[in-house]
């Protein structure tokens, strides 16, 4: 029986997610997509959605469903996981998942906490920083599907939902767990629907997890989950399972990695891999044709794989990606470089690929779902935010496979060697 149930809104949240629960003694399991069988055993079980930039509906109804799915297994405390730079539209769907999940759990309040300071994300006065850059200065108001215009949590959150949304100052948190827990309280009981929660170090994080140990709901980043195996091993439900939580198989077999983030942190790693392993970059403007740019990438990694990994990236700066938005429309641009990824990667398996980086978290969505892999157990971190992954020997993509590690990097995470890090090379 899980202890959190977790629901993501992309599959690199999940597995970050999934990694600090498990770097805080917990095993962990995603699940991709909405369960429909019996859960696997572990102590958190987190549903990886793609449903950041799908119609808030859909987000809401697949979430909802995930939901019925965790605390039908018996999940204690429900988490809903979004991005630490709060990766959402106007429409949503961080706003409207939450309500539906307030209403659901029917505990009328939930915090709001997207701070991940090992990541450079800190939220103070309500204000969203990347390092020492405010959210909409940082890179984030250029992304592809989710540009982020404004830092002010409590204004971005307030447009998408239909409850109140209030601040938990600096101050107030700066006074530790139990003045935060009753500020909490408090503003349940004057009805307010959220609390974004200022956090600029784990201190804070630990505090904010520590009281929200009853809540029904907390919604966040993966930063917040630091402070909650600790309330479960309190309670006497969790023991202490040191190293064993993050044990997977040993790692062997060619090696590859597919690039579809456009952020910074993976232009950067992209930039390195072109110096110190074999890289292709794909030129989408230029061929806009899923099975052609397929077709040259197999043609280009003939030969090439091995224990040293490839890299394929179809990331572009934000000018082409532009140019590509204006002839295809934002949404026909995005699924046409996921679908070219996600089929290289079906390929790439098929010729013999057992470790596998992918870097984005749409794009991860489409390279797993396509894999057709449905569950990943977490295993041991290669950068803050990404670990390792294991799936069960399967089919994927129409071909057997003996069992497949991947590593679902977030966009904006990861050392500049991250590519070649992650393979030991
Ligand atoms: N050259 C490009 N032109 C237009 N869109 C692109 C290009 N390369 C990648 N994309 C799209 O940009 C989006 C990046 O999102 P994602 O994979 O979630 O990355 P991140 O983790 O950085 O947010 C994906 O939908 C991807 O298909
Ligand atoms: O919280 C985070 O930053 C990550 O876990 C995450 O959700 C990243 O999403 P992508 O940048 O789309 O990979």
């Amino acid at each position: 029986m899980p202890l959190l149930g977790c629901i993501a809104d992309d599959f690199t949240g999940a597995t970050d997610l999934a990694n600090t629960l498990v770097k805080g003694g917990m095993t962990a399991v995603q699940v991709i997509g909405v369960p429909t069988g019996p859960l696997p055993e572990a102590d958190a079980i987190i549903v990886a959605l793609k449903s950041r930039t799908s119609p808030a509906r859909e987000a809401v109804a697949e979430s909802l469903a995930a939901c019925e799915a965790l605390l039908a297994a018996g999940a204690k405390q429900i988490f809903f996981k979004y991005c630490s730079t709060f990766d959402s539209t106007e429409a949503g769907n961080i706003g409207p998942v939450a309500d539906a999940l307030v209403q659901r759990l029917g505990c009328g309040f939930a915090i709001a906490n997207p701070a991940f300071p090992t990541n450079g994300r800190t939220v103070f006065q309500g204000h969203l920083f990347v390092g020492d850059k405010l959210l909409n200065e940082s890179g984030m108001e250029n992304h592809p599907l989710t540009p982020m215009k404004d830092a002010n949590l409590v204004r971005v959150l307030g447009r998408q939902t239909g409850g109140t949304v209030k601040l938990i100052p600096f101050a107030v948190v700066e006074q530790g767990v139990t003045i935060l827990r009753h500020t909490m309280t408090g503003l349940k009981e004057s009805g307010w629907r959220y609390a974004i929660v200022d956090a600029v170090t784990d201190a804070h994080l630990l505090a904010i997890g520590e009281a929200v140990a009853d809540h029904a709901l907390v919604t966040g980043g993966s930063g917040v989950a630091m402070g909650l195996p600790a309330n479960f091993r309190a309670k006497g439900l969790l023991p202490d399972r040191g190293e064993a939580a993050a044990a997977l198989p040993p790692m062997a077999g060619p090696a590859a990695v597919l690039a579809g983030s456009c952020s910074r942190a993976t232009m950067g790693q992209i930039g390195y891999a072109r110096d110190h392993a074999h890289t292709l970059e794909l030129d989408v403007l230029a061929t806009p044709d899923a099975a052609a740019l397929q077709a040259e990438a197999l043609a280009w990694a003939e030969g090439k794989l091995g224990d040293a990994p490839i890299v394929i990236a179809a990331s572009a700066p934000p000018e082409k990606v532009a140019a590509l938005q204006r002839k295809l429309g934002r949404e026909a641009a995005g699924a046409l470089v996921e679908d070219t990824l996600a089929g290289i990667a079906a390929a790439l398996v098929a010729r013999g690929v057992t470790r596998l980086v992918v870097a984005g978290g749409e794009t991860s969505g489409a390279v797993v779902s396509r894999l057709g892999v449905t569950a990943l157990r977490i295993g041991p971190e290669i950068d803050p935010g990404v670990p390792w992954t294991y799936a069960e020997s399967g089919s994927a993509g129409g071909a057997e496979h003996p069992g497949l590690h991947l590593a679902l990097k977030s966009g904006n995470f990861g050392a500049r060697d991250f590519f070649l890090k992650a393979f030991g090379v």
